[in-house]
């Protein structure tokens, strides 16, 4: 039966499905631009209205799209520009889609981390996570189930979230993870001994903190140890921007996919032979919540490449930016080295050549103007955010409307960057701020302003292996290494700096550092090393 009749007492509505499908047919470009046009104008209306207890709406220049293109050039920086304009604690950015709530000051932000309900981390987390992971249906539904809800805590992302934190907090897990990243860095930078090497910085650390890192994670049978798996994940990453916004990665976007491709494959293949049992407890449970929600090796694979943005892309480019600050700066480096050699003790080997130990646990007690240095690296150089999904509308600060859909943006280098915080001297580069007496005017000034990790329930998980190994490794390479910059006659010149993805905390540099490193003069034939397994 090809129609239908609709009859009410007045009124009769006859349908002939046949004809009415040919008429859609032949008009089916115009019914087609008609939806489009129409969903458009109800986005538009969405987006643009405003209702009185929301934060003030900023609009593009370039309606609509005006915002998305901006922070696809600039990243977070685009927050920062607007804030600083606008002088706002919140506003709001209309963009295709929706829109996004940015907060800048540490007084609302400690409001956001006061909600992690209805201001959540994992719907958004989850959504990139699937979005760059090129999961199956099956797996992409795994990740996307529960983010949010009375029953979040039972969805995959919640879950091994809760997991991370436990496996990462101090501890016997993460100390298996910190030892391994130690005798690691120990072995590359007995690489540089005894001769000159020139290298490019950002290039090195990649390498030496990409094995260190995976060495420590993934244990014995660590994918990255295969050349392609490491380069493809590099390729991944610095491509990630493009990835997130691509519909069809394979014509836009051919090296960052095909890299993660090859990451990807390694990563498969090393949970297939169950590597990830000689692994550490991270991997080990991150396994198990995807394995037990049915996920595929290769799917748990693809989920573990991800993971590794986030293992690696902030540490890396901090390592770099700390090594600049601290080798442009003659005074800072004289100060760094007499600190770390009041805690190292010196052996003499039987062939004469002299070993000096410094442990983990003193670089982290015992050394507070070298953790003031990564710290004010961070300060410098943060370029990344936090990123929320209001899960129910709900007021912030008995203020701020925020209604439910609403994205949110936590942009660290907003109040990094604010001298009502920092003082005068917001843009020197200067670690002792970071040993200012807590009850003085200028730490309390800049309380709850210094978020390099972010902040309440979504705190960073790895800050703590993070720090160990930033930690470890500046102290050795200013320890055993001079540096010249091989170009500028030799001068430091700041080499630029981009926050290369929406998704990275720490700025890349725009150009790498092209060095030569050679043994630190008058310690020629001294060896440095971590001792990561002395507890006091
Ligand atoms: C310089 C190094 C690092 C920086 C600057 C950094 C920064 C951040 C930031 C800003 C967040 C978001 C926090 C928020 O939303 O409030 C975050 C979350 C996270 N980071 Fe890091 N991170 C670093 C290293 C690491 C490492 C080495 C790991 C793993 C070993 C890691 C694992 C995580 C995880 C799992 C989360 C999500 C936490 C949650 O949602 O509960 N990070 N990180």
């Amino acid at each position: 039966m090809n129609s239908f009749t609709l009859g009410l007492d007045n009124f009769e509505l006859s349908l002939d499905r046949t004809k009415l499908w040919d008429t859609l047919h032949e008009h089916r470009a115009i019914v087609s631009i008609t939806i489009v046009v129409l969903l458009a104008l109800y986005r538009l209306l969405f987006v643009y209205t405003q209702d009185e207890r929301e934060p003030k709406l900023i609009k593009p220049r370039i309606p609509l799209i005006g915002h998305a293109i901006n922070v696809y050039r600039f990243g977070s920086r685009h927050f920062v520009g607007i804030a600083k304009k606008c002088g706002l604690p919140i506003y709001l950015l209309p963009v295709p889609g929706g829109r996004i709530a940015i907060v800048t000051t540490p007084e609302l932000l400690s409001h956001v981390d006061k909600q992690p309900k209805a201001i959540a981390f994992a719907p958004i987390a989850a959504l990139v996570i699937d979005k760059l992971s090129g999961l199956s249906k099956a797996g992409s539904k795994t990740v996307l189930d529960r983010t949010m809800g009375p029953d979040k805590m039972d969805g995959y992302m919640n879950a091994v979230m809760v997991d991370i934190h436990a496996t990462l907090a101090p501890g016997p897990k993460l100390e298996a993870v910190t030892t391994q990243v130690a005798y690691n860095l120990n072995d590359s930078m007995a690489e540089l001994h005894g001769e000159t090497t020139r290298m490019n910085l950002l290039y090195w650390f990649r390498h030496v903190f990409g094995m260190s890192s995976t060495n420590g994670i993934y244990g014995p049978e660590n994918p990255f140890k295969d050349p392609k798996v490491e380069a493809g994940f590099w390729a991944f990453d610095d491509n990630i921007s493009d990835l997130l916004i691509t519909p069809k990665a394979s014509l836009t976007c051919p090296t960052g996919d095909s890299g993660r491709a090859n990451a990807w494959a390694g990563f498969a293949k090393y949970f297939e032979n169950s590597g990830h049992l000689k692994g550490s407890e991270l991997v080990k449970i991150r396994h198990r919540h995807a394995a037990e929600r049915g996920c595929s090796d290769l799917d748990i694979g693809k989920l573990e490449v991800t993971m590794i943005i986030g293992i690696l892309t902030n540490t890396v480019p901090t390592i770099f930016w700390a090594t600049y600050y601290v080798y442009r700066d003659a005074d800072l480096l004289a100060s760094l080295r007499e600190e770390i050699s009041k805690i190292a003790t010196l052996a003499k080997k039987a062939d004469g050549s002299r070993i000096w130990t410094i442990k983990n646990v003193d670089l982290k007690n015992s050394a507070p103007l070298l953790t003031a240095t990564i710290n004010e690296t961070f300060r410098h150089r943060t370029c990344g955010i936090s990123s929320r999904f209001v899960t129910e509308t709900t007021t912030l600060k008995d203020q701020y409307l925020l209604k439910k859909g609403t994205i949110m943006e936590l942009p660290n280098n907003v109040i990094h960057s604010n001298p009502e915080y920092w003082g005068p001297t917001v843009n020197e580069f200067n670690p002792k701020r970071f040993l200012a007496d807590p009850r003085s005017a200028e730490a309390k000034a800049a309380r709850g302003a210094f978020r390099p990790f972010g902040g309440g329930a979504s705190l960073c998980a790895g800050r703590h292996q993070a720090m160990s190994q930033m930690l470890g490794g500046l102290a050795l390479f200013i320890m055993g290494n001079d540096c010249t910059p091989v170009h500028n006659r030799g001068e430091w010149k700041f080499p630029g700096a981009h926050g290369h993805t929406i998704a990275a905390a720490v700025d890349l540099p725009s150009t790498d550092l092209w060095l030569d490193v050679s043994p630190r003069k008058g310690y020629e034939a001294d060896f440095w090393v971590l001792n990561p397994e002395a507890r006091e």
